[in-house]
């Protein structure tokens, strides 16, 4: 029997809908060999019970500020430097994973858990929000048809922007960077091809809510692939 306890960052957002995806995908009796602590993680007393954090959207200025006024940050920086903890961030926990932003605002702080640039509201106003069905197949298996919801979404705009070459001191401090970043997804959008689902190592980030589709099968991915893996 393995014991997860699994946080979803609940400082402002979509982190309730995340929640109740993970506990409601647990009840399964394929999981019945594991047991689940769930914790809405505001503290880092919190953080420091949890294996895996999932940092929801919402507004990410407000996430990065409140986690700075409540002393969160450093816990947090230390949290997505750990590589025996996985790490997924869903729009604006995209943004606030990204080592490097696009359009962020000057006090908005990032956590460096993804080797990657981030453009926030990339998808302009008249499409600011938007439903498309995506095959997720190449990576998620049987995904063929996923109701991926876009809200005032980013999309990754630059992979690698931290070249550990050049910064030999990165990585030592920074273990995460040493992995690969993997482009997930590719969505194709009004003669665009723009990258939305990105993985380094044990940390993902999806520029569209999944939370919000009422389809477990993301999170169910998530649970199998990050979680339940960087365990074993
Ligand atoms: N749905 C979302 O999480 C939107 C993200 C928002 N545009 C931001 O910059 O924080």
């Amino acid at each position: 029997m393995t014991s997860f306890t699994i946080g979803v960052l609940a400082l402002q957002g979509a982190f309730f809908e995340h929640l109740e995806f993970l506990k409601s995908i647990v009840q399964s009796p394929e999981y019945s060999a594991h047991t689940f602590q769930f914790v809405q993680v505001k503290t880092g007393e919190q953080l420091a019970t949890c294996d895996s954090l999932v940092i929801p959207g919402g507004e990410s200025t407000s996430i990065s500020l409140i986690a700075e006024r409540t002393f969160l940050l450093e816990p947090l920086l230390a949290f997505v430097r750990d590589p025996c903890k996985s790490v997924w961030g869903t729009c604006a926990g995209l943004i606030f994973l990204a080592q490097h932003l696009k359009n962020g605002k000057k006090e908005q702080k990032v956590l460096g858990g993804l080797n990657i640039e981030v453009t926030r509201n990339a998808f302009g106003r008249q499409l600011d929000s938007f439903e498309q069905v995506l095959d997720f197949s190449s990576f998620v298996p049987g995904l063929t048809d996923f109701p991926a919801v876009f809200i005032r979404a980013p999309v990754v705009s630059r992979i690698g922007v931290v070249d550990l070459a050049e910064e030999g001191l990165i990585s030592s401090s920074n273990p995460i960077l040493d992995e690969p970043v993997e482009v997930l997804h590719k969505l194709h959008r009004n003669g665009h091809e723009l990258v939305v689902a990105v993985r380094q190592g044990n940390h993902l980030g999806t520029s569209f809510h999944p939370e919000l589709s009422s389809d477990l099968r993301f999170h169910k991915w998530f649970l199998d692939e990050f979680v339940l893996k960087s365990a074993s």
